[in-house]
């Protein structure tokens, strides 16, 4: 279970500012249900883009070395995440998988999950944000290998303007022997399910 998230104070020109858009939307901040609607918009964003607050490469500091000369693909298949796209600062829900191919160090599963949600939670372009998990596992784990693969829906794209759902954005990045070698690229993409 997810806990709440603490209930920090919301400065009055956050507020203001989510009073000032409520009016834009065509609606009357002081009407009753929209009272608590500044503070809990502002609390909301705070949590969206609780990512810029940690440093994601911080949970691959964690290392094993005895995985009994292990030195195939490690995959996180699907892994469900949020972010807010940059442009409009509307959501953009996907999953990603990521995977690599260790020399000798690996990591605890969860943390890649822990990586991909510490860059999602921040605004972003998918593009930027494929880049940044594969950037980091490939810095910190120090990897013969590197596949990052994100399909997203964003709402920017379903909820307004062009208003086209059922469009997937999917980026990918390739580092290292991925990048390198055809059979290995085909591989870890075969077990992703592309
Ligand atoms: N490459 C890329 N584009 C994105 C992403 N998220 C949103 N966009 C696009 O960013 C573009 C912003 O275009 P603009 O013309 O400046 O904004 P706009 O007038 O609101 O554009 P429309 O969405 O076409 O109405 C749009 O084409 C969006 O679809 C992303 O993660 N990567
Ligand atoms: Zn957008």
């Amino acid at each position: 279970m997810v806990a709440p998230a603490p209930k920090i104070p919301v400065p009055d020109d956050v507020a203001d500012a989510v009073r000032t858009l409520l009016r834009w939307a065509g609606d009357d901040p002081s009407r009753e249900g929209l009272i608590d609607t500044p503070k809990r918009v502002a609390r909301a964003w705070r949590e969206y883009c609780q990512g810029y607050g940690e440093d994601p490469a911080h949970h691959l500091s964690r290392v094993f070395e005895e995985v009994g000369g292990y030195d195939e693909i490690v995959l996180l298949k699907d892994i469900p995440f949020q972010s807010h796209c940059e442009h409009h600062m509307a959501p953009i829900i996907g999953k990603a998988s990521i995977a690599y191919l260790p020399e000798n160090l690996v990591v605890g599963i969860s943390k890649l999950a822990r990586v991909l949600h510490g860059f999602a939670r921040r605004l972003q372009v998918q593009e930027r944000l494929t880049a940044q998990v594969a950037d980091c596992i490939w810095e910190h784990l120090k990897p013969r290998g590197v596949a990052v693969v994100i399909e997203a829906s964003h709402a920017c794209m379903t909820a307004r303007g062009v208003r086209t759902p059922g469009v997937g954005m999917v980026t990918s990045r390739m580092m290292g022997t991925f990048r390198e070698d055809e059979r290995s690229r085909k591989e870890v993409l075969a077990l992703m399910g592309y």
